[in-house]
Parts: structure tokens; C-alpha cells; sequence
């Protein structure tokens, strides 16, 4: 069986393809994560997943290299990772009470070409109050996670529903890369 390298440095998606029985290296990349202006979030997730895994599997040619991407889309703003504190909150003052969508994109390179997919979850925060808002800054979650929640984690507390795949917004659309991954002849250790 070919090598399979997971191309990020999310302890998210290690944790959902060690749960999946894969074995696989980590090699984080170094992309700076910058994107033409105009495309929509399907987009932008699947180029920068692209990014990742191409610069990993550059060096890595005989494997096959897994990179990925995760954005918040909420009309017409892309949120990524906020900067700080004020940027958290700009953008949990802004999700408060609405429905906004999670996009996770994921690139698989290898010998055989590169495939490219994305998954689109639509989640539904409950109205959050300012102490709602800074309770959970305080929590510290925020700042390594687009949109800056994690709804595994504290931030549970504020969806009040999903539509979609819950493991897409955790970082990673499990049971979708695992029948690609089965394409190329990458199966669970069972
Ligand atoms: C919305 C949401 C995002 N996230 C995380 C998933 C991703 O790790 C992160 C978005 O950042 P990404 O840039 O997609 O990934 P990353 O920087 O963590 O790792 P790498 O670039 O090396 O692959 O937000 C959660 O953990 N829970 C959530 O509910």
C-alpha cells in the first residue's frame, strides 16, 4: 500500500483519521493561505486545500498527500482564524443568532492526479449575549478555528442546530475523504 500523509497541522483532522484506523505521517505545510479575490467559499476552501497538499506532496511524490481547508461563510464575508480577541468577537457578534455555512475543502495529490471535493454544513448559532460572547473568548477556543468556534469543544454551547456534516465543520468531511481515499487504494487498518 502507498504512503499516505495527512498535510496539516490541525490536531482535528490527526484525531478523525486515527478514529477512521489510518496509518498515516503528519507533514504540516508552510503555505501562506492567500487566495485570488472573487471566488466563492466552495472555492477558496478547494484551492487552499490544494495549496497545502501540493507543497507537501512535492517532496512526497510517492505518496499520496491529504491537505485541507476550513472557512465560515456568512452573505458575503469568508471568515478564516481571527487575529485576537476583538476580531473573535467581531465575528461570534456577528453569527449570533444566525445561520451561517461551513465549508471544508480537501485536495488528495498522488501519482495518479489530483482529486479536489468540499463539504458545505449549514450551522444555527441561539442569540448570544455580550457575557455569552466574552465567557467564551475567555474560554480560549476561538483563536485556532475559522469563524472562531469549535463546536466540539466549549462551543457547543452555542449551536442550537446543524444541517450537514458534523465532522466537516470539526475540520474534515470523514466519510466522504474515506470512500475517495478508497479509490486509491488507502484503507482503514482493520
Ligand atoms: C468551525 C470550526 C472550525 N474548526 C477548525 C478546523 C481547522 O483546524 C480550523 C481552520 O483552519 P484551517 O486553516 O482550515 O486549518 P489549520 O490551520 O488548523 O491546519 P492546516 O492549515 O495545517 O491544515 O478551524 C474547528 O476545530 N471546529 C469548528 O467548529
Amino acid at each position: 500500500m502507498k504512503s499516505f500523509i495527512l498535510a496539516s497541522g490541525s490536531p482535528r483532522r490527526k484525531e478523525l483519521l486515527e478514529q477512521a484506523h489510518y496509518s498515516f505521517s503528519v507533514k504540516t505545510s508552510h503555505v501562506i493561505e492567500k487566495v485570488e479575490e472573487g471566488l466563492s467559499p466552495a472555492e477558496v476552501v478547494q484551492q487552499l486545500a490544494s495549496q497545502k497538499a501540493e507543497e507537501v506532496w512535492k517532496k512526497n511524490k510517492e505518496a499520496i498527500v491529504l491537505g485541507s481547508d476550513t472557512v465560515v461563510a456568512f452573505g458575503d464575508e469568508i471568515l478564516g482564524k481571527p487575529e485576537d480577541k476583538e476580531e473573535a468577537q467581531a465575528m461570534l457578534t456577528m453569527l449570533s443568532g444566525h445561520t451561517h455555512s461551513v465549508y471544508t475543502g480537501v485536495a488528495l495529490y498522488s501519482q495518479e492526479g489530483n482529486k479536489m471535493f468540499y463539504e458545505k454544513t449549514d450551522v444555527e448559532f441561539y442569540s448570544l449575549s455580550d457575557d455569552d460572547i466574552a465567557m467564551y473568548i475567555r474560554s480560549g477556543e476561538p483563536f485556532d478555528k475559522a469563524g472562531s468556534y469549535g463546536i466540539q469543544g466549549f462551543g457547543a454551547y452555542l449551536v442550537k442546530r446543524i444541517i450537514g456534516d458534523y465532522f466537516a465543520v470539526v475540520g474534515l468531511p470523514i466519510a466522504k475523504t474515506m470512500r475517495e481515499l478508497q479509490k486509491l487504494g488507502i484503507t482503514p487498518n482493520m
